[in-house]
């Protein structure tokens, strides 16, 4: 039996609505490089991972203009949910040879302050595992839930709640089957395979893996990647 392959897929086709940058989010320039640039970097400075594989929409006309000479698979596969947009990539993954023992890190463009090393530290939490996990973070704040009203409806128990992150951790074969019975109410690969009944390992990142979702984000972004500074990307 060959060894498992590791591979990234970043599912890129999304709008960008809330973000308000009037374009898809993922090519707003954060610190002088489209924010698809930083995210494809840090997943390219990870030697365990044989490829990325990018999920574009099929109507992008940027790709090629704001990325010159990425050494990235494309699939223009995107579909109207992100979790149709990872489906439409695991199969483009599958028609390029991976098969369903690979494990696949299915990673947000929109999450351009990603690590290596948090990378590695997920392949190192669940290349063993059973099932696969995530990187997420514990919640420090208390946290509430809220009516249409925009009032306070409960104090929700923090104690045992994570927000999840990607990059998520599973095997092609399950990533698939769990996604593709979900559909696009699954939100993560994480929520497809727990659907499944089975319970994906939490692996601990950092805040600093946020995704730039509102407009104030890009600058957040901008800040932080001026701070880990450009040789590591
Ligand atoms: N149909 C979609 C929707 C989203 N995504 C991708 O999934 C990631 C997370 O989605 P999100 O942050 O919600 O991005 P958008 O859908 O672009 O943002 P919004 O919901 O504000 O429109 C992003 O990298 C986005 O490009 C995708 O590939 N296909
Ligand atoms: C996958 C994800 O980033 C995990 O937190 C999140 O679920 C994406 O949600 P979105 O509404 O598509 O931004």
């Amino acid at each position: 039996m060959t060894a498992p392959r590791f591979f990234a897929l970043v599912p890129a086709a999304g709008i960008g609505e809330r973000s308000g940058a009037g374009m898809p989010k993922q090519y707003v320039e954060i610190a002088g490089r489209p924010m698809l640039a930083h995210t494809l970097a840090a997943l390219a400075a990870v030697p365990r991972i044989a490829q990325t594989l990018v999920v574009l929409s099929p109507a992008d006309d940027r790709f090629e203009g704001a990325l010159p000479g990425c050494t990235a698979w494309v699939a223009r596969v995107g579909g109207a949910s992100r979790a149709d947009s990872v489906l439409g990539g695991l199969a483009d993954l599958r028609s390029r040879g991976a098969t369903d023992g690979d494990w696949v890190l299915v990673h947000d463009a929109a999450r351009c302050l990603l690590r290596p090393e948090w990378v590695d530290a997920l392949i190192d939490a669940c290349q063993d595992d059973d099932v696969g996990g995530l990187l997420a973070q514990p919640i420090a704040d208390t946290l509430k839930a809220g009516g249409a009203d925009g009032r306070v409806t409960a104090t929700v128990d923090r104690r045992d709640k994570w927000a999840a992150q990607t990059p998520q951790m599973f095997r092609l074969g399950l990533a698939e089957k769990a996604l593709a019975a979900m559909g696009a109410a699954a939100t993560d690969e994480a929520s497809a395979v727990e659907a499944l009944g089975l319970t994906p390992r939490l692996v601990r990142a950092s805040m600093a893996n946020f995704k730039v979702t509102w407009p104030e984000d890009f600058e957040l972004a901008e800040r932080w990647l001026h701070q880990v500074g450009p040789s590591s990307r």
